[in-house]
């Protein structure tokens, strides 16, 4: 959840209210007609910025700041419209901006992304003058994205994988803020725009606020329509078939370099009257000219209205938005295989755990198949690629070598799901007190707690008055500790799902459908 500075509860209010005056002002309503297509936003609309589909409220377990259903809404019903010229892209801010506009030319080597990030960098240079300061002083002042894990926070994930999607984030980050350091300097940005913190800043905002739009692949900044929060595709929506598979399209984007093949579909962008046939729940409408959000089910008054920015595991939620879901339908506890197992050539990324402790149905394929006598593969090939049990023996040897599989990756982790719980309940209660009750603590704990003090320069771990670079500290290594948490359960849940297999498998008579597969690895 995105945090700002203590104390300035007031402000922010002032600032908020502000900023729903000017959004009025530009069009953005939330009281569209109910098919924009057949008429003019303006003049005809009174001005509007929330208050008749849609209200400001706060859900902290659920993105903090996010937009509520201000009166009952029916699927598929448009709830916001934001005006093209609302939005914010890179083009928007060069044209405004000479020198802007001479210098980037003579950089065409950046991407869309850096571009946007030092447009965004240059308008927030103008201070008030800026034409859109009121929309900039909503963004949040620091993101929990993985580009900004410090070196401590990042060993908290302790699991390989993880690790290296961090160190990687940081790099490409530190690759991209080098590579726009010539423009920013031409630029003569001010010091403290031009530093590494303020690219992350820049490069975080856009990473977690830009939408899709077809005519620019960093997308664009869409003043409201970023106050949504997010909810997993099929959490949100108990729908058809069909529904679930199209709310895997998203509305907010990540950056185009990530190769994220969903996102780069194009939107759908008919008419109101095919809602039924709705694919999404946000995208701009060329036809409307402006970006178009539907509510993806019916909301009781309150409720919070969310949107699907796409289909994520939690570690791709947190690089490239900086949360995680305790409950993801999404979430993948990825199983390596040794190389011969790979000869049955299923893809990596469908060899995994599930969310509810089942291994996908292509790691028991591949498994079931490789517990096979190689003499025998290809008579069963096709049993096991339409995912039958192939034989009791098989299918224990599978389930074994699973649970043996799930041991291992956890006693090769630092610490223990109790030792996790623990962790995040000392760290929770941090914030309310000073506490020294470190010495109740598991060891495991007692270390790491001293390594997260050591890491943020205080003197003990006892010392909890904190500084603000330490306070988002905590709250980076809460959210390492909640993600490397949320694998271990998924692994335990494995195991008794193998354990229980196992039990059932050895009391029952499973018709044996080969009686002569029986399982080689362990002859
Ligand atoms: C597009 S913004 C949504 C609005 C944001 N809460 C705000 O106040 O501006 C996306 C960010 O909101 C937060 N967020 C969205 N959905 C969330 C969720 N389900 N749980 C926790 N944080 C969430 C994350 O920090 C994410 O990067």
């Amino acid at each position: 959840m995105e945090r700002r500075v203590e104390g300035e509860e007031e402000e922010e209010e002032q600032s908020l209210q502000n900023f729903l005056t000017w959004a009025a002002e530009l069009g953005i309503t939330d009281s569209p007609p109910p098919n924009p297509s057949q008429s003019s936003l303006k003049p005809s609309n009174p001005p509007s910025c929330l208050g008749k589909s849609l209200t400001v409220s706060h859900f902290p377990n659920s993105g903090g700041r996010g937009l509520a259903a201000a009166r009952h809404l029916t699927k598929h019903e448009l709830v916001l419209t934001v005006p093209k010229s609302a939005l914010i892209t890179s083009d928007t801010l060069i044209s405004m901006d000479n020198k802007l506009c001479c210098s980037i030319r003579r950089y065409p080597n950046l991407s869309s992304s850096q571009m946007l990030s030092v447009c965004l960098l240059a308008e927030m240079g103008k201070g008030r003058s800026s034409r859109w300061h009121t929309y900039l002083m909503q963004f949040p002042r620091s993101y929990d994205t993985l580009a900004g894990f410090a070196r401590f926070e990042t060993q908290a994930l302790q699991v390989d994988d993880a690790i290296w999607a961090a160190e990687k984030a940081v790099s490409k980050a530190e690759l991209e803020w080098k590579e726009a350091l010539p423009l920013m300097r031409e630029l003569e940005f001010k010091h403290q725009l031009i530093t590494f913190r303020s690219w992350l800043w820049a490069s975080a905002t856009i990473s977690t606020r830009t939408m899709h739009i077809p005519w620019d692949e960093a997308g664009c900044l869409c003043p409201v329509g970023d106050f949504f929060n997010y909810a997993a595709p099929g959490e949100d929506s108990i729908g058809s078939e069909y529904e679930d598979s199209c709310t895997q399209f998203s509305s907010l984007q990540v950056s185009s370099s990530s190769k994220n093949k969903d996102l780069e579909r194009e939107l759908d962008t008919r008419p109101v009257e095919e809602h039924s046939q709705r694919l999404i729940d946000a995208g701009y409408e060329e036809d409307v000219g402006a970006y178009c959000f539907y509510a993806r089910r019916n909301y009781r008054k309150g409720e919070q209205v969310l949107l699907s920015y796409g289909t994520y595991t939690n570690l791709e939620l947190l690089e490239h938005y900086g949360f995680i879901l305790t409950t993801n339908p999404n979430e993948k506890v990825y199983i390596q295989l040794e190389p011969d197992v790979y000869s049955n050539s299923w893809p990596k990324e469908s060899l995994y755990i599930q969310p509810d402790g089942k291994p996908s149905y292509a790691l028991l394929c591949a498994l079931r198949l490789w517990a096979t006598p190689p003499n025998k593969r290809k008579s069963v090939g096709h049993l096991a690629y339409s995912g039958q049990l192939l034989s009791r023996e098989n299918e224990m040897h599978v389930m074994r070598w699973i649970e043996n599989k799930c041991c291992f990756l956890l006693d090769n982790v630092p610490s223990s799901v109790e030792e996790d719980i623990c962790l995040l309940d000392f760290a929770d209660k941090l914030k309310y007190s000073h506490l020294n009750e470190t010495k109740q603590m598991p060891l495991a704990c007692e270390v790491e707690t001293a390594a997260f003090a050591k890491a943020n320069g205080l003197k003990t771990v006892g010392e909890f008055s904190f500084s603000n670079k330490a306070k988002r500290s905590m709250e980076r290594w809460k959210l390492a500790i909640r993600w490397r948490l949320r694998y271990k359960q998924i692994l335990v849940d494995c195991i008794t799902h193998c354990t229980t297999t196992m039990d059932h498998l050895s009391s029952q008579r499973i018709p044996c459908l080969r009686t002569d597969l029986l399982s080689f690895v362990d002859k």
